[in-house]
């Protein structure tokens, strides 16, 4: 039968190399790209429809970041779709990183080295800003509007004798210590993607908690370091093409320089032929590619405290019903300008 397969973000990068392994290696899949560029997302299309005659393939306006547009997004794959197979939820951003060139010189000279390159801890910050819901840009993209995106979809995800499953691209840069409970979104620091990548590890625990006896299961993954247009926000292309030749030798000591989105997207793919009973809710699933470059995936157990995830799914709860009342009202407002408009005319 049918697999139906949805991607957010999934007209570049990571995303887009998922959407081709998923259509090169597996057949009859209804795949779904769910983005906010969509002249981007025609190109993707186009692209994969070049390669993939007579595939279905088809697009979704969705901009994670924005309440609005997650609603109405849900509300037309209620329309589309009777159920969803796989909902990867790939779209992520990590505005402005500034690198700290002191640390990673340190860095370098330490015993820490590899663990450095693998999840540059200490290494990034990031700058952060309120969206126009009135939430941190990060926080509203890279977890909630995907949380908020789940709880639209449920009645599609959690059906009596149907498997459902939800995936999220991580990073190895989540950590314990960039994230607070007492400020999820990260108002106050400067490490916004870490302490969002580390809440999505949590979510996905606490989600399987709450619907695995529902058939819904979640899982996350680590594309390890690739060249995308993320990675070209921290230094230019041209840099990195110019170290290439340096990567691929620390790729020998660890194997987390994936460095292609095709690479990359090895656990995401990897996770779409697993049996969901058979996988580990505290895993986090790692893109790993090898000095010689054979792809493969492998898990590591996060480092989460149920309490703490449990805590944090209450509070994504709490956060979406007065997302929702604002939304009501002002769309209530809207309604009474519209019409005393009309009266005044
Ligand atoms: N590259 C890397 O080394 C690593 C990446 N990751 C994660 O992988 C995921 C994919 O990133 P990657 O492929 O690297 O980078 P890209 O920038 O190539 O892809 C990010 C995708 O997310 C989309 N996106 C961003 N914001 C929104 C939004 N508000 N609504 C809908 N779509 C949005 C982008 O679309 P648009 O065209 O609209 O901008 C784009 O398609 C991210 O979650 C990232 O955090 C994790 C670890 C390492
Ligand atoms: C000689 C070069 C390799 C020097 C590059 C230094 C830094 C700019 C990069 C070193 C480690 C990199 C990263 C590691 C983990 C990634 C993580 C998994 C992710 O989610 C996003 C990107 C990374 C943080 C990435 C960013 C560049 C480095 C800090």
């Amino acid at each position: 039968m049918e697999r139906v397969v949805i991607v957010t973000g999934a007209n570049s990068g990571i995303g887009l190399a998922l959407c081709e392994r998923l259509l090169t290696e597996n057949s009859q899949i209804r795949l779904c790209l769910a983005c906010r560029n969509m002249q981007r997302a025609e190109a993707a299309r186009s692209a994969l429809l070049t390669s993939h005659t007579g595939a279905c393939v088809d697009l979704l306006h969705l901009d994670v970041g924005s309440v609005r547009s997650v609603l109405t997004a849900a509300k037309e794959v209620k329309t589309r779709y009777r159920k969803i197979d796989f909902l990867y939820l790939n779209a992520g951003i990590m505005p402005n990183p500034q690198v700290d060139i002191r640390a990673f010189i340190k860095g370098l000279f330490s015993r820490n080295v590899i663990n450095m390159f693998a999840t540059a801890e200490g290494l990034l910050t990031q700058q952060d800003h309120l969206n126009s819901d009135g939430l941190q840009e990060v926080f509203a993209t890279n977890l909630f509007g995907h949380f908020l995106m789940i709880r639209e979809l449920e009645p599609l995800l959690c059906q009596a004798g149907h498997t459902s499953r939800v995936v999220w691209t991580s990073s190895s840069n989540a950590r314990r210590s960039a994230f607070d409970i007492e400020d999820m979104q990260h108002r106050n620091g400067t490490e916004p993607y870490s302490s969002s990548k580390y809440a999505s590890d949590m979510l996905s625990l606490a989600l399987n908690r709450q619907k695995n006896s529902q058939g819904l299961f979640s899982s996350v993954i680590c594309p390890g370091l690739v060249m995308t247009n993320l990675t070209y926000g921290i230094l230019p292309s041209f840099f990195w093409t110019l170290i290439m030749p340096i990567m691929w030798l620390i790729r020998i000591f660890t194997n987390t320089f994936t460095l292609t989105p095709y690479n990359g997207a090895e656990a995401l793919h990897w996770l779409f032929l697993q049996a969901p009973e058979s996988l580990d809710p505290r895993a986090k699933y790692h893109s790993l590619t090898s000095g010689l470059g054979t792809n493969y995936t492998e898990p590591q157990r996060m480092d989460i405290d149920e309490e703490m995830s449990e805590a944090l799914y209450k509070k994504l709860l709490k956060l979406e019903t007065v997302v929702r009342r604002k939304l009501s009202e002002e769309n209530a407002d809207n309604k009474a300008y519209q019409q005393y408009l009309n009266e005044t005319e």
